[in-house]
């Protein structure tokens, strides 16, 4: 059908999606109507301005000024910032016409959406011009890049009638720390070996105590103090666990609790694989594809997701009894995961 101005293009748009979030867009594809168009370009326009703050290319005089006005972009037709690599860059190529679909969204869904993206922008210029440094910053960071993700969810879920339960800052908040932090323990090899400057997030107040500087975890002759550098991490995330399942018990519409509760069960699943695990500073540790496809369709009711926490808190907990029974982290991680439990 011919693509007049006011038509947006939908199909691109969700071809988009499927391009840059592989599993995950079949998930968001899965939501009630009155949400799934809102979500589908609220992840493009982070997705775009996550693209625009990872393209080390960009100088920082030009790109602290993009990521801060990147909000008040949403709602001009013609432009792009052509940056990244691969589908994302694809995404910046096209993406007027993300904002073609953006602005025919509930005017309530495009406010939502341009705060979230206003204050996003500011808090990773802020990091642009400085390092995470303690565990303050860590969480501050994670709060801007993921956090704020969960506050703009959770006004969606209400602007759409979805959910009208009581979903605090603090427990949405929790649920961005757990995937991103996840994330970035888990990327420590991507990160490090980024060309042409690596971008590292893990907090020097954590790694300090462990290695002179992060690319000492690299040598296989650092290996003891790397694994316990990343035992102490995995601690730090699994304490927002508790907050995780408590914001997930309180969502009422099952494709919304679908939505919210794959990507945290795929990230404890993440966090098992890595804790203890001297291969996340030799290559990408990933959860089995066939594991992934396993909770894609299981994960449909609170007991389900408990069962899955529980599973991977047990295989943690082992390895707190076996090979990392003399980690002095492994002994708190016991008591933080019996906490899950
Ligand atoms: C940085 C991040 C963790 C917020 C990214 N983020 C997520 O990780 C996606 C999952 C995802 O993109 N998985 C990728 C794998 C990957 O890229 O690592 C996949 O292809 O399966 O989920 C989150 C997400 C989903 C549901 C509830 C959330 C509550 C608070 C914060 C984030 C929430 C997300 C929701 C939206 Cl709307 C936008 C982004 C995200």
């Amino acid at each position: 059908k011919a693509q007049t101005r006011g038509s947006p293009d939908w199909d691109f748009c969700y071809s988009l999606l499927n391009a840059v979030s592989r599993s995950f867009s079949i998930v968001i594809q899965q939501l009630p109507p009155q949400l799934r168009d809102a979500v589908c370009i609220f992840y493009l326009v982070l997705r775009a301005l996550d693209t625009i703050e990872d393209d080390m290319t960009i100088p920082v005089d030009v790109k602290v000024p993009e990521l801060v006005k990147f909000h008040t972009r949403l709602r001009d037709r013609e432009w792009k910032y052509v940056c990244g690599e691969k589908d994302y860059r694809r995404l910046m190529l096209n993406y007027p016409l993300v904002t073609q679909a953006f602005l025919q969204l509930d005017s309530v869904h495009q406010e939502v959406i341009t705060d979230i993206a206003r204050r996003m922008g500011k808090g990773m210029a802020e990091f642009i011009e400085r390092d995470v440094e303690t565990v303050q910053d860590y969480d501050l960071y994670c709060h801007y890049v993921a956090g704020l993700t969960g506050l703009g969810l959770v006004h969606l879920f209400k602007a759409s009638r979805l959910e009208h339960g009581d979903l605090p800052d603090d427990l949405a908040n929790s649920m961005g720390l757990f995937l991103q932090k996840t994330n970035i323990i888990r990327d420590y090899l991507e990160d490090i070996n980024e060309e042409p400057a690596p971008r590292m997030f893990w907090p020097k107040e954590i790694w300090g105590k462990y290695g002179r500087v992060l690319e000492d975890f690299k040598d296989p002759a650092n290996s003891a103090a790397a694994v316990q550098c990343l035992n102490h991490l995995v601690l730090n995330v699994m304490r927002h666990a508790v907050r995780s399942l408590e914001f997930l018990s309180r969502l009422q519409d099952i494709q919304v609790f679908r939505f919210c509760a794959i990507p945290q069960v795929m990230a404890i699943g993440t966090l098992a694989e890595c804790f203890n695990n001297p291969q996340v500073f030799t290559g990408v540790v990933k959860m089995r594809r066939g594991e992934t496809a396993k909770y894609m369709v299981s994960i449909n009711s609170m007991r389900n997701v408990y069962l899955a926490f529980a599973h991977f808190a047990c295989i943690m907990i082992k390895k707190c009894n076996g090979p990392a029974q003399n980690d002095p982290h492994a002994t708190e991680l016991h008591v933080v995961l019996n906490e899950v439990l």
